[in-house]
């Protein structure tokens, strides 16, 4: 083995605050509205003192940052993940000299309001069990250099049909024991990512229309995997909205298998599942336009690791 001569240096770094909770709730009229959210920041530029010499004088402490997450939600407001995730990024790079660029990941959590004697109440909610909205929102560049990047998505929205999925034709070999069928549940715990060509949307409307378009393609499409609905499900998303680049999406196919109710001489048409929870199978796809302008760095995510 050859030893290696060459001179250490700091590689890429950032740095912020992860995982603020910030809570936000609107209480102007009786009717309250909660906005509860996940927002971690993290921002890159001239740190290279901080790690090579212990000079904070480029450093903005990262209690900064948890601070700012939470004054930004009363003074700039806490309407929308993206509308609020943009404030925040152009803050950092706008305005803290060695900033030159700012990542923003946000989740947010639904809440349903309660109903009480068939009417909505007006400030208390039960956790919806639904899929979590998130976003990730990238700046980079002072003035009139700077550019923005706005990634829209869910996480774990568990969809599932009890028909009209099949699955056979597939290649086989020696290991080969899977059945084909052309009769199956078809179940994934859904995460899509979708990033925006420009950061002036109408974000909640979108979000639901995105959301729409994929549920009706689950729903219609006669699938004959999952890859297809997949495909299905981001081309729909592509075709409703001109100004979505491109749509990555990861499914975990939710096995149901039939349970074997025969050696109780019961009946099984398609009606008792094994929910099975591991191994699963993980199809992952990105669908994308031919002439999407540059990802730059939207994909980038705040962690250096993984
Ligand atoms: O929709 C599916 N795609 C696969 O690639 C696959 N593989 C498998 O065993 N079952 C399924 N289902």
């Amino acid at each position: 083995m050859t030893d290696l001569t060459g001179k250490i240096v700091l590689g890429s770094n950032q740095y912020g605050k992860a995982e603020n909770r910030v809570v936000r709730i609107y209480r102007d009229s009786p009717r309250h509205e909660i906005h509860d959210i996940n927002v971690s920041s993290a921002l890159r530029g001239n740190f290279s003192p901080a790690h090579l010499v212990g000079d904070q004088s480029n450093v903005l402490p990262t209690d900064t940052q948890k601070q700012t997450a939470y004054a930004y939600a009363k003074t700039k407001g806490l309407l929308h993940l993206e509308s609020y995730g943009l404030d925040l990024a152009r803050h950092y790079v706008d305005d803290v000299d060695p900033v030159d660029g700012a990542r923003i990941e946000l989740e947010e959590y639904a809440w349903a309001r309660v109903v009480v004697d068939g009417v909505e109440h007006d400030h208390t909610w039960t956790r919806k069990g639904e899929e979590t909205r998130t976003s990730a929102v990238t700046v980079e560049g002072k003035g009139d250099a700077q550019r923005t990047w706005v990634i829209s998505g869910f996480k774990e929205m568990v969809i599932l049909k009890s028909t009209g999925s099949e699955f056979h034709g597939f290649l086989e070999d020696d290991l080969t024991v899977l059945e084909p069928t052309t009769d199956r549940v078809m179940a994934t715990s859904l995460t899509a990512q979708w990033r925006y060509t420009t950061a002036d949307v109408e974000w909640d409307a979108v979000y639901e229309g995105v959301k729409a378009a994929m549920i009706e393609r689950f729903a219609n499409l006669q699938s004959l995997a999952l890859q297809q609905t997949l495909y299905a499900m981001g081309e729909a998303v592509l075709e409703k909205y001109p100004f979505i680049a491109e749509i990555s999406m990861s499914a975990p196919n939710k096995h149901h298998f039939l349970y074997d109710l025969g050696k109780f001489d019961i009946e099984n048409n398609l009606e008792v599942f094994n929910a099975d929870d591991r191994p699963y199978g993980l199809i992952q796809a990105t669908v994308e336009r031919e002439d999407a302008p540059d990802a730059g760095s939207a994909w980038r995510t705040y962690s250096v690791v993984g």
